[in-house]
């Protein structure tokens, strides 16, 4: 049986040298490595990692953003990665990414009128009248009013923006938003609005959402399975409440660090936040990449890469010593 979104065996890889801001550098950078997993339709999948681990890049692969060097994007049994832009076109349209500060997206000379419409007139859909309409209907759905339809971005606060973005982003009526950060840099009560919204939603219009975030409280409220990526690689994948209760990953069971007290209290294991920056994604660490800054390392771990193992239904671990409950 085909699932409705699969990843299968993506890589990313970015050379450096030819190009772009980072012209003066040489080498290759291991954005993404070996990713494979599936999302069923009415589903949110959670993406965590710190800084560089290759969360954005994924979403933009899904989307068709960034061209992968090796692997394959399937839609509904559609493999993406072989389409041509033109017939990616409908596919777009199925679609959609929302950024982290909407503002930085959007053109602050547009009205959010504009900026709601602009998908629609990008892809060709309706007329001048039917866009206005959808428009006006999506911003009274995101609680605006409609008279924001001649005002600027600048005008509104930060979660206001991040409604605005979202209207964008629904105006095609995609059946895939990837939320890249979409409630950071937000107040806490304001991230929670945002997130009760994109819930809502997602109950309404029968939405599937890949989730980005460093934040695994927010990324846990939503999502029904995690994915814990490591300087470009899967190191555990679990059901949430799984990968709550019993990380196995050291690595993960690091994240759990940052987590509320109140959602942290149901788990079994965690340990310090580990120390320092990721190593360089050029010369990734021989291993497991993470045996740098593990407290459990031994020998093997920076000689032999661990492959992703099965835990139980749904847990996969990439880990020579992953860790026990009460551990
Ligand atoms: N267009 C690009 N050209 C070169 N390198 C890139 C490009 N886009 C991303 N990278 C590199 O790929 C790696 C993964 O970056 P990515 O932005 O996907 O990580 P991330 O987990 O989303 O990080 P953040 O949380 O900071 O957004 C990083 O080392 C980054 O510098």
């Amino acid at each position: 049986m085909s699932h409705w979104l699969e990843v299968k065996n993506l890589d990313v890889r970015f050379q450096l040298g030819e190009g772009g801001i980072l012209r003066q550098s040489q080498g290759t950078i291991h954005a993404l490595s070996d990713i494979h997993f599936a999302l069923e339709q009415g589903q949110t999948i959670g993406l965590i990692g710190e800084s560089g681990s290759g969360k954005s890049t994924l979403g933009r692969a899904i989307l068709h953003l960034v061209r992968p060097s090796a692997g394959e994007v399937f839609l509904n049994g559609m493999n993406l990665t072989k389409l041509s832009e033109q017939k990616m076109r409908p596919y777009r349209q199925q679609m959609q990414m929302v950024f982290q500060d909407p503002f930085d997206s959007m053109n602050a000379r547009m009205t959010v009128g504009q900026i709601i419409m602009e998908p629609l007139l990008l892809q060709r859909l309706g007329n001048s009248s039917t866009r206005r309409h959808k428009a006006e209907a999506l911003l009274e759905r995101m609680g605006l009013d409609r008279r924001a339809m001649n005002r600027y971005p600048g005008q509104y606060s930060g979660g206001q923006r991040q409604r605005i973005a979202i209207a964008r982003a629904l105006s095609t009526e995609p059946q895939l938003l990837v939320l890249d950060e979409p409630t950071s840099g937000l107040d806490v009560s304001m991230q929670a609005r945002i997130l009760n919204l994109l819930q809502d939603l997602q109950k309404e219009m029968g939405l599937s959402y890949v989730f980005i975030s460093h934040d695994l409280g927010a990324v846990s409220y939503l999502a029904q399975t995690i994915i814990v990526l490591y300087l470009g690689r899967i190191v555990e994948v679990a059901p949430t409440a799984t990968l709550i209760a019993t990380p196995a990953h050291p690595y993960t069971a690091s994240l759990m660090d940052a987590l509320p007290p109140m959602v942290r209290q149901n788990t079994a294991t965690h340990l310090p936040m580990p120390v320092g920056e990721p190593p360089s994604p050029v010369n990734p660490p021989s291993g497991c990449a993470f045996h740098t800054r593990c407290p459990k390392a031994e020998a093997r771990c920076s000689s032999e890469r661990p492959p992703l193992q099965d835990l139980s239904p749904g847990h996969q671990v990439a880990c020579h010593f992953p860790l026990q409950v009460g551990n």
